[in-house]
């Protein structure tokens, strides 16, 4: 997984500012001051408390995160010694015959969820009409998906929480997680070429066997599912702009461990910087069942506070249940405009392999004109952060290059910003200097 949370850059007034966005941290990517951002602090300060005691102690302090972390100090759990439990108001349903129109057309943009409601899908029809994801459930032969939990259960056991400088505090991600690629010669450019929130990832290991194979399959279902998502359900049935029409081919991937019900991975997008615009990710879930959290991201200035209850506000979330050995793809127009977690939960079913632990693999596909060396430095002379604005309805989709050095503990970032640009297949304008992979 990319970093999962990056800390508040201390403001300093740029030429940028007065037309700088505000912008969202996410995962491998961005967040600022935003509630997300405080919730996904006060989740790594009290892991064991769930989202909405989280909101609580937040509103009850006026925001300010250093007060409801002493809030939670001090109430962490009830009378009885139990952690609180999650009062999600939740609905579970086949909603297909319900939304579809006369026509039977698919209504995309008919979002069901509510202000503090949690919609929960478990249908793959139900999934790819209301979120920009799409599910295969048993996706590799049982015994191929029992295999590669073994072999990735194995690799977990040396996993890692990140951690990451947040003010004056380390802090902890909710889960350990490791980086990995196809080679030993990748591994070596990892180490020391790419940048991850102004740092170097440490763990970077190459794809076990299995893992590799499994990769294989990934490539065909998940491009076989974009081309079914273009011609179903985008406008014309064409590819979305900055969409890259080649074929996706995955060659880096995290691998998160979700050891119990508590551990977990904020509200985030994942990070565009090495994947460019419009990315699409391939997902693989082995071992325990958890629940993935989408939620649609409004921008700040429109208005949320109408009882329209047919759109997606920045509060209602949607639900993807994601058992044992199911590949769910999280399509081109995801990370742009959606943000996703891992919720924590009071209870899971053990799985027989796993016990109490989930692995997820993200498989991605790193391009090579988003290569480092290719892509701008900042003052600090570090490859800069690809960022979409995400919260401003003034320049919404647009993209930047930001420094990210001050993400880094001891580490002070710079004020570089600049406007990225790219063309109709997501190139950037120094395309032609970059030598494509054969494809095929
Ligand atoms: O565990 C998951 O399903 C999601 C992980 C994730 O969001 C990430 O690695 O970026
Ligand atoms: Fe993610």
């Amino acid at each position: 997984m990319d970093a999962f949370i990056s800390r508040k850059r201390r403001h300093r007034p740029t030429d940028a500012d007065a037309s700088l966005p505000s912008i969202q941290n996410n995962q491998h990517g961005d967040h600022e001051d935003t509630t997300d951002f405080k919730l996904a602090v006060l989740a790594s300060l009290h892991p064991d408390v769930t989202q909405d005691i989280l909101l609580e102690a937040l509103l009850s302090s006026d925001g300010q995160v250093d007060a409801a972390s002493e809030t939670l100090t001090g109430h962490r759990t009830t009378s009885s010694g139990h952690p609180k439990r999650a009062k999600t108001v939740g609905h579970q349903s086949t909603l297909t015959n319900l939304v579809r129109s006369a026509s039977g057309e698919l209504p995309m943009n008919k979002n069901l969820t509510k202000k503090g409601k949690t919609l929960f899908l478990y249908s793959p029809q139900d999934i790819e009409t209301h979120t920009p994801c799409s599910i295969i459930h048993n996706f590799l032969p049982a015994e191929e998906a029992n295999s590669l939990l073994a072999e990735l259960l194995d690799e977990a056991k040396t996993f890692e929480k990140e951690t990451f400088q947040l003010f004056d505090r380390t802090v902890e991600s909710p889960h350990t997680m490791s980086f990995y690629v196809d080679s030993l010669k990748e591994v070596e450019e990892q180490k020391t070429t790419y940048v991850y929130n102004g740092s170097r990832i440490k763990d970077i290991r190459q794809t076990p066997p299995k893992m590799l194979s499994a990769s294989t399959k990934v490539c065909q279902a998940v491009n076989g599912e974009v081309q079914r998502r273009i011609a179903q359900y985008y406008p014309n049935g064409e590819k979305l702009r900055h969409q890259d029409p080649k074929e996706w081919k995955p060659n880096t991937a995290f691998v998160n461990c979700y050891d119990g019900p508590q551990q977990s991975v904020g509200y985030h997008s994942d990070q565009l910087t090495y994947l460019g615009p419009r990315a699409v990710i391939g997902s693989l879930s082995l071992g325990v069942a958890r629940e993935f959290r989408v939620r649609k991201i409004v921008p700040k200035d429109t208005n949320n506070d109408s009882d329209d209850t047919s759109t997606a506000d920045s509060q209602g979330q949607i639900s993807i249940h994601l058992p044992h050995n199911s590949l769910l793809v999280m399509h081109a127009e995801m990370q742009e405009q959606w943000k996703h977690s891992i919720v924590p939960t009071t209870a899971i079913d053990p799985h027989p392999i796993a016990g109490s632990k989930r692995i997820n693999i993200t498989y991605r596909c790193y391009k090579p004109s988003f290569h480092p060396k290719f892509t701008p430095k900042c003052h600090c002379n570090i490859p800069t952060v690809l960022r979409c604005v995400q919260r401003k309805s003034e320049n919404l989709g647009r993209y930047m290059w930001m420094c990210h050095a001050g993400y880094t503990p001891g580490q002070e970032g710079c004020t570089f910003f600049e406007w990225a640009e790219f063309d109709d297949d997501g190139e950037p304008p120094w395309k032609d200097k970059v030598e494509q992979p054969e494809t095929g």
